[in-house]
């Protein structure tokens, strides 16, 4: 297993090309936060936006709309139950980020079927949170899709049948070939399984032991994958950089925010850029 280091931001973070506009950037669409969760899917669409992804819509309970919109007019919003705006807006997507507090109702399980029935072979598909509960316990089939699953041990454990404490590289490897595409297994030692090998993230600190941290990196690697050509790059430089932007606000704080992280993307990002 191969440790990542800030060598992976330099191999993947570019500097912008003069000419280029928005679209060059990438679309985003995130797709979550129920009636409860509301602040999963605001953290997730803020990490994409600061992560610096082209157009950021987000599809959502309508109840989430009115805050959304006020802490950031920079994305777009809709109503997740109305199936062909759901349906329209996957679909013009570069990378969709399922999941984070989507919850498991009858709702949350129409909303997944329909991104699952829409997205085409050349998206990038994050399935986070909510989502992987969903798939692992209603035992659906997923889409052709570039997937990028991000759970935790125990979402890990419901969606490989891996008990937390038989979790090995050997045997959480063979279940990733049998789903295809990359695991992210968050935990305090993140591992990132991938067709190409894999990648251990010794960065990381208890500090980051709060809610919505996860619901961050699934928005940075959306923002990630829809601008960084390379997708195995962009999802291992953003589990990185969320890490090692916690480690440098743990130097002087005892807990650290997601949304703290989020704040200091553009300017992470700057300093690594090659
Ligand atoms: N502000 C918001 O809107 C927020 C909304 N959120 C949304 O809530 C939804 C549900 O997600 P979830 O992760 O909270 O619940 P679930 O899937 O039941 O997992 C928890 C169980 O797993 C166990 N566990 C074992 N190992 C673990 C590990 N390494 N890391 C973590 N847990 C571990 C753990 O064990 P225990 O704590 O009991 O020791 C517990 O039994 C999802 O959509 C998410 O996006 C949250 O993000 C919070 C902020
Ligand atoms: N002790 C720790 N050390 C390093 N990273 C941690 C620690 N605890 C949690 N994290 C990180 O925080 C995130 C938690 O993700 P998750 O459990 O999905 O959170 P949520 O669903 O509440 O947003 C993961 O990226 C995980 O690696
Ligand atoms: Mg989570």
């Amino acid at each position: 297993m191969e440790t990542l280091t800030d060598k992976i931001l330099s191999e993947t973070i570019r500097v912008r090309p003069k000419e280029s506009h928005k679209g060059t950037y990438g679309r985003v669409c995130l797709v979550g936060g129920n009636d409860h969760f509301g602040g999963a899917i605001l953290m997730a669409t803020e990490a994409s936006v600061y992560s610096g992804a082209g157009l950021n819509t987000t599809l959502t309970d309508s109840s989430n709309s009115v805050s959304l919109h006020a802490r950031m007019p920079e994305a777009m919003v809709a109503d997740y139950t109305h199936h062909q705006e759901l349906v329209e807006l996957v679909a013009a997507a570069n990378t969709v980020v399922i999941g984070p507090g989507l919850g498991t109702t009858a709702t949350s399980m129409t909303v997944l079927r329909t991104v699952f029935d829409t997205v085409k072979p050349d998206q990038t598909l994050i399935i986070d949170g909510s989502a992987i509960t969903l798939v692992s316990e209603r035992h659906l089939s997923l889409p052709k899709a570039n997937l990028v699953f991000t759970p935790h041990q125990m979402e890990w454990q419901r969606l490989s049948g891996i008990k937390i404490a038989d979790q090995t590289d050997d045997a959480n490897e063979a279940v990733r070939q049998q789903l295809g595409g990359i695991v992210v297994l968050k935990s305090h030692q993140t591992k990132v399984y991938t067709p190409t090998g894999s990648f251990l993230n010794t960065a990381g600190t208890p500090a980051q032991a709060t809610g919505g941290m996860g619901d961050t990196l699934a928005g940075m690697i959306g923002g990630f994958t829809a601008q960084f050509a390379d997708q195995t790059k962009a999802v291992l430089a953003a589990v990185y950089a969320h890490s090692a932007i916690a480690d440098e606000l743990a130097q002087t704080q005892y807990v650290v925010l997601p949304t703290q992280i989020i704040h200091q993307l553009p300017r992470f990002m700057h300093d690594h850029q090659h």
